[in-house]
Formats: C-alpha cells, sequence, structure tokens
C-alpha cells in the first residue's frame, strides 16, 4: 500500500510523537495551576507558541491555539461581523433591508467548506453579503483584480487560501493584501477590511511568512504538517491591531481570547512540527518537488495523452506535493472506481471531507470539463514518498487499464 493522501492528512512525525509521548508524562498539570507541575505544562505551551510563531514569521504573542483549521476559519470569520457592528455604524433609516447594515466578504469559489459553508450560513442568514470571486480558468488562482473590483463600502474581510487542497494552485494573497491596505477608505466606508488567508496546505510545503504575505489573520492547521488534529490562528497583535473577540467563555486561558483548559501535549506536538517544518521547509520542498514531478514524468510515459493533468498552468505557482490527474483515455472511467481498483494506491478524488463519488466542485470551478473531472485523482506526495513507491503505484495502474482494456 502506498499513501499518496498527504493533503488529506499527514502522520505524526516520529520526533512529534516523541514530544507529545513526553509530554503526557511530564507535563499533565493543569496549566493554570502555580505548582510545580502546573508551570512545567505552562512552559510546554509557551515553548510551542513560540515554535509556532518563529515557524511563520510571527510575534509569540499573535499565536492562539485552537482546536483545528475548522474553529480557527469559522472564529475569524465571526470575529470580522463583530468588528463590522462595533466599528461601521450605518443609520440604515427604516430601511433594515439595506445593504449596507450588513458586512461584506470577499472570497474565491475554491475555498475549503471550513470557509465556504460559513459564509454560505451568512448569506442565508442575512447576517452578512458575501462576493464569491471564481478562479480565472486560465490560471486556477483568483486575480487580484477582480479581488479588488469586488469590493463595497461594506466590506469588512477579504479571505482566500493561500493554497488549494485539490489543485495545489498557490493564491496571491501577499498581491491581494499589499493592494487593499493602500486603497483610500472614503466617508461612508468601512474604514478597514479585514485580511485572512487560510494557510492549511501550504504550511509545511512552501515558506510561509505572516509579514511577506501582509495578514491580519491566518489560520494553522496542524494535521496537514506532521503535526497532531490541533491548530492555531495567528491574530496580528490581537486586540491592538487585529480585533479579536472571543467565541467562547471559560476559565480565561489565551488570554481570554480562547478559554478552555490547554491540551498540552498536543500544543507540545504543534510546537514540535512547527520548529521541524521552519528548520526543513526548504528540505522537505525540494524532495517533494523531486517526487511529484517524478510521479508526472511516469504517468505521461505510461499513459501518453490517455492522461491529463489539473490545475497545472504555466502561469501559476503549485505546491510541490501535489499532482491532479485524469485518465481520459479509458472511456467513462471514474476516479473513484479507479482507487476501488488499485487498493495500493492510497489517494483521493478530491477533498478528503467531499463526497469521492461526484466530479470534483474545485475542478469544475477552474474551467475542467465535467467528464474530466469525473476521471480525477488527487494524488499528493509527503517527505518520506520515495521514487519506488512512485514506481509501485504507476505499475498497479498499468496493470490495471491493461486488464480493462482486455475486457472492453
Ligand atoms: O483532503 C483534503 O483536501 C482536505 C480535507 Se480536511
Amino acid at each position: 500500500m502506498v499513501y499518496l493522501d498527504y493533503n488529506a492528512t499527514t502522520p505524526l512525525a516520529p520526533e512529534v510523537i516523541d514530544v507529545i509521548t513526553e509530554s503526557l508524562r511530564e507535563a499533565w498539570g493543569n496549566p493554570s495551576s502555580s505548582h510545580e507541575l502546573g508551570c512545567k505544562a505552562k512552559e510546554v505551551i509557551s515553548l510551542a507558541r513560540t515554535q509556532v510563531a518563529n515557524m511563520i514569521g510571527a510575534n509569540i504573542s499573535d499565536i492562539i491555539f485552537t482546536s483545528g483549521g475548522t474553529e480557527g476559519n469559522n472564529w475569524i470569520l465571526q470575529m470580522a461581523v463583530k468588528y463590522y457592528h462595533e466599528t461601521f455604524k450605518i443609520e440604515c433609516i427604516g430601511d433594515t433591508n439595506n445593504k449596507t447594515s450588513r458586512p461584506h466578504f470577499i472570497t474565491s469559489n475554491i475555498e475549503h467548506d471550513s470557509i465556504k459553508l460559513v459564509l454560505d450560513h451568512f448569506q442565508s442568514e442575512g447576517i452578512a453579503d458575501v462576493t464569491f470571486v471564481p478562479v480565472r480558468t486560465t490560471t486556477g488562482a483568483v486575480d487580484v483584480q477582480d479581488i479588488l473590483a469586488a469590493i463595497r463600502p461594506s466590506t469588512i474581510m477579504i479571505t482566500v487560501m493561500l493554497a488549494n487542497n485539490e489543485t495545489g494552485v498557490l493564491q496571491p494573497v501577499s498581491d491581494i493584501c499589499h493592494q487593499v491596505k493602500s486603497l483610500k477608505r472614503n466617508i461612508g466606508e468601512t474604514k478597514r477590511i479585514l485580511l485572512h488567508t487560510d494557510a492549511a496546505q501550504a504550511i509545511g510545503k512552501v515558506s510561509v511568512n505572516v509579514e511577506d504575505l501582509g495578514v491580519d489573520y491566518l489560520t494553522v492547521v496542524g494535521h496537514k504538517f506532521y503535526a497532531p488534529r490541533i491548530g492555531a490562528i495567528f491574530a496580528k497583535n490581537p486586540g491592538q491591531t487585529s480585533p479579536i473577540y472571543p467565541l467562547l467563555f471559560g476559565g480565561g486561558q489565551e488570554r481570554n481570547f480562547r478559554p478552555g483548559t490547554e491540551n498540552t501535549p498536543m500544543i507540545a506536538g504543534l510546537g514540535k512540527a512547527a520548529q521541524l517544518v521552519f528548520d526543513n521547509v526548504g528540505m522537505y520542498h525540494s524532495h517533494m518537488l523531486e517526487i511529484r514531478n517524478y510521479l508526472e514524468l511516469k504517468l505521461i510515459e505510461n499513459f501518453q495523452d490517455s492522461v491529463c493533468f489539473n490545475g497545472k498552468f504555466q502561469c501559476s505557482e503549485r505546491l510541490p506535493n501535489t499532482c491532479n490527474v485524469s485518465f481520459i483515455g479509458s472511456k467513462s472511467i471514474k476516479g473513484h472506481e479507479i482507487l476501488s481498483n488499485v487498493p495500493s494506491l492510497q489517494a483521493s478524488v478530491g477533498a478528503a471531507c467531499h463526497a469521492q463519488n461526484r466530479p470534483s466542485s474545485i475542478l469544475l470551478a477552474i474551467g475542467v470539463p465535467e467528464a474530466v473531472a469525473w476521471s480525477a485523482l488527487r494524488i499528493s506526495v509527503g517527505r518520506e514518498t520515495r521514487k519506488e513507491d512512485i514506481d509501485s503505484v504507476i505499475q498497479d495502474l498499468v496493470v490495471f487499464f491493461n486488464q480493462r482494456k482486455s475486457l472492453v
């Protein structure tokens, strides 16, 4: 069996397991307790916060631990709604349907569901207006000018993922942020447009630096970079530069921003994984790029024009580990049928959290024809993937398709 679904989730790095185990044994005290065991737990958390901050070029105080990406994304979007109502009072005299009484969000049409469905909910509940800017089918990415053109007087947040989980295409988040920050806002318009990116798929594969990006918020998702299933948000100078409003209320942990007795061992694991990324992301990038490119070379060598790659654009950058490929040579073969018949290939047809028996909405969004999207596989390699693994999978795919040909 060859695991090639690292965009869905990654195993814990051995060093991460060791740190978690040690923390379970030695740092089980309540971090809020003032005795030795509590202090030990607090130290572990403090180190992890530093490691996560260093990984993304943030200040230690900008990092707030969460349960994962979904919580982080939901929280950040909710904060923008609250910030709007706290700071942008519109006199809607008598007209309760006045659009400017609601905040406006701008995002792409290829976001993860923990962004998309929250904004859908805001829209259907009348909480906010949303513009889903379609990505360009020539790049697989949103165009900065299209994002800027969608800005309204009531725009309160722009959120665009840093890299797409199915195509791997990197999005122009830095350009968006720097251009938005240079805009002059007028009277009757929101004074500030908050900027967020979901960095789930990018961290650990490419270099991620919050200052280079220019974001106010960023979502960190541990289980995409060999950490446990826990996460964090970056909020720039929370409560001062970036608004921060708690979603939860309780015992005061995380400076009251995100209360709840801390999950010390998982936080320790997140920190260690962040340290590994900080130390090695260049090496990880090079290795995954070599293996992914080898995979695509072997697919072409063995299947020629019976395969086509989705999300591979001359003018767009892709994550180094992601390959989205459609098998167009065989009549009406579906991606999930390939996976069912080639059990050695542990990959997916798209996001793990999406149904696997339908064409990917992401591929359709970037202009892939439905028939081609039906036969797509999302293959994502990892730090340990070797060329021998690729050779083994290619061989199994060749056997499957040869057998299928003989049956037709
Ligand atoms: O499989 C993916 O792309 C994300 C699942 Se959270």
